[in-house]
């Protein structure tokens, strides 16, 4: 069968322009744009190239994005001041401490810290709260992109059988809770799960999170399923790809999602929407 491209650069920038469209006019009404905190510690050379594609598409969109860079010792005191700083500052709507933080740091303490109204990447236990009990919230940008791009697709969710593949606090979890919220039935696999493959292939639907370049190939993979691909890994060669053997999976998958182009683009693209949404709700 032929597999569909999920293309999620193409569908990024559809909403993007949207976007632009939405902070043009909450400026024009408010007299100030939608403002972004962002804070990065330490020189991880990845993580300052992801922190660049968020101001970009700030910039592109019209939203205010002010960065901090901290150095690698910075005291875990200091980050949760400078946190505490904008959570009170009146042009900041959005506050996003990029992960992962140094090993001295604690990364749940500094989530809590940002007000629950500013918690643009939907990790705080407040907005985590509201999203499994189905309320308003700040969704976390990955699986809130994956979920745009299935709803583009027309992708049905209801009664399907849908694996994940990992269980971080920021993808793999919330992922599993934004489909089950779509009636979906939800299985997470991780390192301890003996039968991954079995599970996998049962599924209409495999979203991997791993981070294991080319992890799933064709064994893990029903004829005809959607396959996620959020798994993102730099080669030697310095190319990135993702969990999934493309080419294995070609002509098994039905939909599949390329990396990059992908899942990557929905994910900032989320984050341009939360912190409009963020500004919205706190000059309503
Ligand atoms: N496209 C995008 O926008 C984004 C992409 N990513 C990418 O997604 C991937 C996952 O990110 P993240 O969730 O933060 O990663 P983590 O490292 O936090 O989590 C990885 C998960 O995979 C599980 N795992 C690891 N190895 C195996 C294995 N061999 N078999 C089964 N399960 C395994 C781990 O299990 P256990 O819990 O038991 O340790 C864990 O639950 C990475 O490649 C990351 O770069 C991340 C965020 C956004
Ligand atoms: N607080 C916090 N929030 C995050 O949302 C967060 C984080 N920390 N830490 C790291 C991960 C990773 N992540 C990505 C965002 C965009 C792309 C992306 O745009 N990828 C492009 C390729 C970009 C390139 O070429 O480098 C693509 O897949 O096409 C990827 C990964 C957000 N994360
Ligand atoms: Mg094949």
């Amino acid at each position: 069968m032929e597999t569909v491209r999920l293309d999620g650069k193409a569908l990024a920038a559809k909403k993007r322009e949207s976007i632009r469209e939405g902070v043009e006019k909450f400026t024009a009404k408010s007299g100030f744009a939608p403002g972004l905190a962002v804070i990065i510690v330490g020189d991880n050379p990845a993580s300052h190239s992801y922190v660049r594609g968020k101001e970009k598409a700030c910039e592109k969109a019209g939203i205010l994005s002010e960065k901090q860079h901290l150095s690698a010792d910075v005291s875990e005191k200091e980050l949760l001041d400078m946190i505490g700083h904008y959570n009170e500052a009146p042009h900041i709507h959005g506050i996003l401490v990029q992960l992962p933080l140094p090993d001295h740091i604690s990364e749940s303490k500094v989530i809590e810290q940002i007000s629950a109204d500013k918690d643009v990447d939907g990790f705080h236990p407040i907005s985590v709260g509201r999203m499994v009990t189905g309320q308003k919230t700040l969704l976390p940008c990955t699986p809130a992109g994956i979920m745009e791009i299935l709803k583009a697709y027309d992708i049905t969710l209801s009664g399907k059988n849908a694996v994940v593949l990992g269980r971080s606090n920021i993808v793999g979890k919330p992922m599993a809770q934004l489909l089950l919220n779509e009636h979906a039935t939800v299985t997470v696999c991780h390192s301890r799960t003996p039968n991954m493959k079995d599970l996998a292939k049962s599924a209409d639907i495999v979203i991997s999170a791993i981070g294991k370049p080319g992890l799933v190939d064709d064994t893990y993979i029903k004829e005809g399923a959607v396959v996620i691909d959020v798994g993102i890994s730099r080669l030697e060669d310095g190319t990135l790809t993702g969990d999934v053997d493309e080419a294995a999976v070609q002509g098994q998958a039905g939909h599949l999602t390329p990396v990059p182009g992908g899942v990557g683009p929905m994910t900032i693209t989320m984050l341009l929407a939360n912190t409009l949404q963020a500004a919205e709700e706190q000059t309503a």
